[in-house]
């Protein structure tokens, strides 16, 4: 029988709010395993970026990663923000292993050409290592990846941790029943962004593109979804997009995306 895979992606939201970080780690750590954390952390290296005095940059909403904004988010995402989530997990017994792409060969990249705009060191996804990732699975750790990749020749890049936990599903699909969470604020994709009431408990091929001609799904919202449908053609069984109370056991109110 296959087993079944959650992997669970936060954003910044949830890593900058003490009390919903640790509500987070407490509900990640009882999740049966195997599970996967990949995580965010936009916002703070936007923060750390401008304390040094390295102006972020962002183009509708996307990071335009230079060298040196490149060094800051290999040191706030690898370094600061894992290795947190790490060790809040291990003091709730979960056996954490914090990673980047680079390890273990996990996922590779390659530099995003340029078009319009340069986006410097941001990575496109080619490979996820499947094998690896499984054996550190069946060795019982929760890996947690940040949102960085190489490309196999030395270099880091940057890669949006949504498309990571998209790809890492897809790459973990041929051997696992995968279920991907995107956990953010809001409670799931919203009728009406003002009203955390009007959850869409089901998107699908059906109602998706009168969502988008309505202009219901907008922003970030956007990127999201488009990697759940990339996701769900390739290989990946059910992505759920909700808050935190997703992920208790008997949770009701999350939007489900299927095909
Ligand atoms: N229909 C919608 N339902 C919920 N959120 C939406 C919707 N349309 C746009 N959004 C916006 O999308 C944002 C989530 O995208 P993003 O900030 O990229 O997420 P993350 O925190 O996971 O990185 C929400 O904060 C919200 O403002
Ligand atoms: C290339 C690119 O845009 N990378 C993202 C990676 C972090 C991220 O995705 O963080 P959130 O999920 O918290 O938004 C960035 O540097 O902002």
């Amino acid at each position: 029988m296959r087993s079944q895979l959650s992997i669970v992606k936060i954003g910044g939201n949830v890593i900058e709010n003490q009390e919903e970080l640790k509500t987070f780690l407490s509900l990640f750590s009882q999740l049966p395993s195997p599970k996967i954390l990949v995580h965010g952390g936009g916002k703070r290296a936007t923060e750390i970026s401008e304390r040094m005095g390295i102006p972020a940059k962002l183009v509708n909403g996307r990071r335009i990663t230079d060298a040196k904004g490149l060094e800051v988010v290999v040191m706030v995402y690898a370094g600061l923000l894992n290795k947190k989530l790490v060790a809040g997990l291990q003091a709730l017994d979960c056996n954490a292993i914090g990673l980047s792409g680079a390890d273990a060969n996990a996922i590779t990249a390659y530099k995003r050409p340029v078009k319009e705009i340069d986006y410097g060191f941001a990575g496109d996804v080619s490979s996820v290592n499947g094998e690896a990732i499984g054996k550190l699975l069946e060795a019982g750790f929760a890996p947690v990846f940040c949102a960085l990749t190489h490309d196999g020749k030395g270099q880091m890049l940057n890669t949006n941790a949504d498309t990571i936990a998209a790809e890492l599903g897809i790459g973990m699909s041929p051997n696992y029943d995968v279920t991907l969470y995107y956990c953010f604020e809001k409670p799931g994709v919203l009728s009406n962004v003002e009203d955390e009431s009007s959850v869409i408990q089901h998107i699908d091929q059906e109602n998706y593109p009168q969502l988008l001609k309505d202009k219901v799904i907008a922003n970030g919202m956007l990127p999201k979804l488009h990697n759940c449908f990339h996701a769900l053609e390739h290989g990946v069984q059910t992505v759920c997009i909700g808050n935190l109370e997703m992920l208790k056991p008997n949770a009701q109110l999350f939007t489900t995306v299927t095909l």
